[in-house]
């Protein structure tokens, strides 16, 4: 259960508020900013110009709120103290950063969390993810209730209030390559494929918005080289699990709600299956009867 939200109103408000105001401007920052810089962040991973830009800007924005007292970010090896409070924000300014070479949607994910960080689910205030796509979105999942609303002025426009998962699914995609699936992983895969559509474009925000709207499946798995799979649980896997739960759906690393695994360590990975609730106890059933 995420924790109460009733004493951070105003602070929630203000962190959503300056995120959709930044929104657009990160869009603009894009076009000059596609070529690697010569960074490598603390996933091992080389930075764009364009990580190092939207983390600069939202860390100063989002530092700038009062009641923030931290601002972590995958870019970034520690949590950094920005001022007095208990809310922490763990970021991910760009989700899916390869995307901006071919031109491909992607994103930017928060999570607010009460007190110091690393966090789990329980302690989770609220999250959402900006989609830059054709149209510029953002999803907001607070108490339990799931908004998308258009940004592309910087101003938040509701277009839905009560987003929720299709009862019918019908499209799935996953990360890894195929080789490196386990056996369990490639059993449900086989099974499913049957029935679905792939839909895969290699952006967290954009393959799950495809679930959230058509109904489906989306999977980061446990790998055979990388047992927690690629995916951070503070940046990525938390905050999205918690936006598809709210939107009536589940989330798993395989045995548990991703809300449910246990912070250790700051920049953990974890593996993330998101979908709907049928998808994803089917999952477990068949990475379990393969253990
Ligand atoms: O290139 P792969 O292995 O399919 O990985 C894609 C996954 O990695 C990510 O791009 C990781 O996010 P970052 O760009 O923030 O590192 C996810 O958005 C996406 O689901
Ligand atoms: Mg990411
Ligand atoms: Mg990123």
């Amino acid at each position: 259960m995420p924790a109460d939200t009733s004493d951070y109103e105003a602070e929630l408000d203000a962190i959503f508020e300056t995120l959709a105001e930044l929104a657009p401007e990160i869009r603009a920052s894009l076009p000059g900013r596609r070529v690697k810089s010569d960074e490598v962040n603390p996933s091992g991973e080389t930075r764009l110009e364009a990580d190092a830009y939207a983390d600069e800007l939202i860390e100063e924005a989002l530092g700038d709120i009062d009641g923030v007292g931290t601002y972590a970010s995958e870019e970034q090896a520690e949590p950094i103290d920005v001022g007095s409070g208990d809310v922490s924000i763990a970021c991910d300014p760009l989700d899916g950063s390869s995307n901006i070479k071919p031109n491909s949607p992607m994103g930017t994910i928060i999570a607010v969390y009460e007190g110091d960080l690393p966090a789990g689910g329980d302690r989770l205030l609220a999250s959402g993810f900006v989609l830059f796509g054709p149209i510029l979105t953002m999803t907001v999942a607070r108490d339990g209730q799931v908004t998308e609303a258009n940004v592309g002025d910087g101003e938040i426009d509701v277009i839905d209030d009560d987003v929720t998962l299709p009862e019918e699914p019908t499209v799935y995609g996953m990360g890894g390559r195929v080789p490196d699936w386990t056996p369990g992983f490639s059993a449900f895969i086989r099974a499913i494929e049957q029935e679905y559509k792939l839909r895969y474009g290699g952006a967290m925000v954009a393959d799950v918005n495809q679930v959230i709207t058509y109904g489906g499946i989306f999977s980061y798995p446990a790998l055979k080289s990388a047992e927690n799979g690629k995916l951070r649980l503070q940046f990525e896997g938390i905050p999205i699990a918690y936006i598809i739960e709210s939107a009536g759906g589940a989330s798993s690393d395989g045995t548990q709600s991703i809300l449910d695994v246990d912070p250790e360590k700051f920049h953990q990975r974890v593996p993330v299956h998101l979908g709907n609730d049928e998808m994803i106890d089917r999952l477990e059933a068949t990475l379990a009867a393969h253990d």
